[in-house]
């Protein structure tokens, strides 16, 4: 598997604990780079079209809301198969279900203040960098 990027996101339950260098931390020691990383504040629109593949879905205005309560930390990981390590790192969805060690399992509150997004597929990925960062803000 070549090297490959993936979206990530601090989540605003994250970000107002004060612990994005911790998740960094763990981000890194999982062999991913952060090649681009800016704090943000993501409008209802935005939250809205990033999650619209959810929008049928009975949590979806509390996972709008959620995702616009506070600043959140944007970033795109690079590494040998990406997507799927920090999937591995970020942990199950439901923090009560995720592996030790992960991301979730140490961090997050519940299952909607979940505390980190990544990518699920390499489209996604692409689309989701694009949504958020110019490409000369990307620096492999
Ligand atoms: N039952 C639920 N109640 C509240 N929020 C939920 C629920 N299920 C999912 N969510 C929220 O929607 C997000 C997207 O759900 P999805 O099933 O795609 O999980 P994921 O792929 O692990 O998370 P993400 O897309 O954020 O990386 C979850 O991260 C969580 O914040």
């Amino acid at each position: 598997m070549a090297v490959e990027r993936t979206f990530s996101i601090i989540k605003p339950d994250a970000v107002a604990r004060n612990i994005t260098g911790a998740i960094n931390a763990m981000i890194e020691q999982a062999g991913l780079r952060i090649v681009a990383q800016k704090r943000v504040r993501i409008t209802r629109e935005q939250a809205q079209t990033f999650y619209a593949v959810h929008s049928a879905r009975p949590f979806f205005g509390e996972l709008v809301d959620f995702m616009i309560s506070g600043p959140v930390v944007v970033q795109v990981l690079e590494g040998e198969n990406a997507i799927a390590r920090y999937r591995e790192v970020m942990g199950a969805t439901d923090p009560s279900k995720a592996a030790e060690g992960t991301i979730r399992k140490v961090h997050a509150k519940s299952i909607g203040e979940n505390s980190v997004h990544g990518s699920d597929a390499p489209e996604t990925a692409a689309i989701e960098i694009a949504q958020f960062f110019a490409g000369n803000e990307i620096v492999g």
